[in-house]
């Protein structure tokens, strides 16, 4: 078709262009099948506001299927504990396509991998008593947000919970985010180890899609977020199951998972979970787990109180217990969620998770290039070696002790 070439012209000479208004060589910090991202600084000639950003470069070329659903869904979305798209960049030679957000310095992945490994070391790190509190009302705020828009994560888990880092003037503030596989297909029988080498993890994924749910429903992201509480009170993966390298079953149904949560939560009965026959893969469980006779003694309270001295009366396990719930039609909504006692209760949650408190955690690393082959590439998304940025923690720590003991001396 005749196409009006003035205004091609005047068009592609306005049109910013992304390597002319953001510095990003050697600045990756993020690599997938989705695409890979960069930690960039606006340069100075560039409009937006001084900071730091994250600027995904979508895999491929073209507006493909999941560039187009993303930018569409994170366009239409607007809340504080939800990720912000801030800028879409069309490169026309190169068909590639660019998305710039705010840029956030922590994850619950990591942060959970440094509170574990302080343990290991024995070296305590000090967090605000209400930290746990605090990131679970802003996860449950931004969930809230989005099934009120009928939109669904479906893939809920720590690596996808952000925190705004110290230099942000949103210090400390949750941000629910979608980093893993840009997924082709919704439906739960996808084989998602299709589309991306890393492996999928199945410990957050709740019992009805392990059993063949043919549907993702607002209830599973609930289980999710159940899952992450237990491991921000625990530091360790509630349903941990080793993973096989290349799971290539197109069946949900997963054995493992199965009776790693069995063994943790018991078996469900009928008064628990009424509609369990009903589901696809019924029949398998019954031959694998019969009655569910040698599950009978757990339960998640003694889990809970046994790993970890938790009270089962207490108001934080009365709502895990409630978000842990077999039956999916038992789980809260996220406002019942919100309503809960445990929210109500001192210490009241805080805008900033950390509270005021020094942020222990190291900065992300940048990812190299060279590395293509697969260990150097699961050594590099390894974080930062925790004992390193732990070091450092404390040495910051030791002057500010020292210091306070000088003046306690001094007093
Ligand atoms: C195909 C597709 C992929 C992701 C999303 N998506 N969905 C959501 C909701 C559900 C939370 C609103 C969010 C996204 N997308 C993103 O979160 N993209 C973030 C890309 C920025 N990456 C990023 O900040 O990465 C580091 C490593 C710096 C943390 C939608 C569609």
């Amino acid at each position: 078709a005749w196409m009006d070439a003035d205004f091609r012209r005047q068009l592609s000479a306005r049109r910013e262009r992304v390597e002319d208004a953001f510095e990003f060589e050697g600045r990756k910090v993020g690599r997938g099948s989705y695409g890979q991202v960069f930690k960039t600084k606006p340069r100075s000639c560039a409009d937006a506001p001084a900071g730091d950003y994250a600027l995904k470069q979508i895999e491929g070329s073209g507006l493909s299927m999941s560039a187009c659903r993303e930018i569409a869904l994170l366009r239409e979305l607007k809340h504080p504990n939800v990720i912000s798209l801030k800028q879409v960049y069309l490169a026309h030679e190169t068909r590639q396509i660019w998305l710039l957000f705010d840029y956030a310095e922590h994850d619950l992945w990591r942060m959970i991998n440094f509170h574990a490994s302080a343990k290991k070391c024995n070296s305590q790190v000090s967090l605000p008593p209400n930290f746990t509190k605090s990131i679970m009302h802003q996860i449950l705020c931004g969930i809230h947000y989005l099934h009120s828009n009928w939109v669904l994560h479906r893939d809920l888990k720590p690596a996808n919970i952000l925190v705004m880092g110290a230099t942000s003037p949103e210090r400390g503030r949750v941000k629910i985010a979608d980093l893993g596989l840009a997924r082709l297909f919704h439906q739960p029988l996808t084989p998602l180890t299709e589309i991306d080498p890393v492996v999928v993890t199945f410990w957050y994924r709740a019992p009805e899609l392990l059993l063949g749910a043919r549907h993702y429903t607002k209830a599973i992201d609930l289980w999710a977020i159940g899952c992450i509480m237990a491991e921000l009170i625990t530091d360790k993966p509630l349903f941990y199951c080793k993973q096989e390298e290349d799971i290539k079953t197109s069946s949900p149904y997963n054995r493992d998972q199965l009776e790693r949560i069995f063994s943790v939560m018991g078996f469900p009965s009928q008064q628990d979970w009424r509609d369990l026959p009903h589901l696809p893969k019924y029949g398998d469980l019954v031959r694998n787990f019969g009655t569910g006779q040698q599950y009978a003694r757990f339960s998640l309270g003694r889990h809970m109180s046994r790993s970890f001295g938790m009270s089962e009366t207490s108001p934080e396990f009365r709502l895990l217990s409630r978000l842990l719930a077999m039956d999916p039609l038992r789980r809260p909504s996220a406002r019942e969620a919100l309503e809960d006692r445990y929210f109500l209760e001192e210490p009241r949650p805080a805008a900033d998770v950390f509270n005021g408190f020094d942020i222990p955690y190291g900065k992300r690393d940048f990812i190299s290039d060279s590395s293509d082959n697969k260990d150097d590439l699961a050594r590099q998304q390894q974080s930062q070696p925790v004992h390193a940025s732990l070091q450092q923690y404390q040495q910051s720590h030791q002057q500010a002790l020292l210091l306070q003991q000088q003046q306690q001396q001094l007093s």
